[in-house]
């Protein structure tokens, strides 16, 4: 098998899992038989608390390994082998936790260079150069927090600190944008503005690859969800046809009601 990485190809999708399974302490926690991501494709996965979101993501940005077999269960634009940097490079991950993870005062500027390297915030063996201050200015300045470069990232609302967060993903200007519970936290202002930042971030070209619990964070842009269910695929097509009262009440398994309105689901409790 040709294990090197091919950008050029367009027929090599940025991603797939073939009978990938990840085991702790013992058990199968995610077992994914079959799944395809292609280049500049947009996607949601839902599913209930534990059904395997977070590891599904995690696989993707190659931060869990599955069960070794023969026939590679994970390839990324048609490699086996690739190296974490060019992962890093091409993903950009915004996580509601990482805000959580932060708990040294470290300036705003700092945390966005931080996805440079990697990292949640500058350390100081790094060799920050005027072209990556740069790049950082334009992450920020995409996101409209190029203000509070200078503050420290504690001292921010949780609304500022998540556009902060989306601006250190960008920083590497990545083909893909992994958004982990991106609304998690946020009041109906601070929902709405990452709304309208993902649509705008699609609309410029960016694959989405959206976890929520909540189908109301499912953009218009959006058009394939991935329902996940005990640590299995439940469902995988088209939004239209899988974000319906009937599918969501069986994947979450109590009585709830969808509804549609300008592209955009909402889900309402049954009581
Ligand atoms: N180290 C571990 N040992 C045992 N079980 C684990 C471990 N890590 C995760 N799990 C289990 O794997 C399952 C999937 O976890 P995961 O965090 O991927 O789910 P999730 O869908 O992201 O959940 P949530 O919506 O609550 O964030 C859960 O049942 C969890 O308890």
């Amino acid at each position: 098998m040709n294990t090197a990485p091919d950008h050029t190809n367009p027929t090599q999708p940025l991603l797939q899992f073939a009978e990938a399974v990840v085991v702790r302490s013992g058990a199968p926690i995610l077992s994914i038989d079959s799944f395809v991501l292609h280049e500049r494709e947009n996607i949601a996965v839902l599913g209930p608390n534990g059904s395997g979101k977070s590891t599904f993501i995690k696989l993707i940005t190659r931060e869990v390994f599955p069960l070794h077999r023969d026939d590679p269960p994970v390839l990324f634009r048609g490699s086996e082998r690739v190296l974490l940097t060019e992962v890093k490079k091409c993903i950009g991950v915004v996580s509601s936790t990482m805000q959580d993870q932060i708990t040294a005062h470290i300036s705003v500027e700092d945390v966005v260079l931080g996805g440079l390297f990697g990292t949640l915030g500058v350390l100081p063996h790094f060799q920050v150069l005027e072209d990556s201050k740069e790049q950082a200015l334009r992450a920020m300045s995409l996101m409209g927090v190029q203000d509070l470069a200078p503050r420290d990232m504690k001292t921010l609302s949780t609304g500022q600190a998540r556009r902060v967060l989306f601006a250190r993903a960008l920083v590497n200007d990545p083909d893909v944008l992994v958004l982990d519970e991106p609304c998690t936290g946020l009041d109906p202002e601070g929902m709405f503005h990452i709304r309208e930042s993902m649509r705008h971030l699609a609309q410029a070209g960016k694959s989405i690859v959206l976890v929520t619990h909540y189908p109301e964070d499912v953009i218009p842009e959006i058009m394939r969800v991935v329902l996940l269910k005990e640590g299995r695929v439940f469902a995988d097509g088209l939004k239209d046809e899988l974000l319906s009262s009937e599918t969501m009440t069986a994947l979450f398994e109590v009585p709830l009601q969808i509804q549609r309105r300008r592209g955009y689901y909402s889900l309402v409790s049954e009581y």
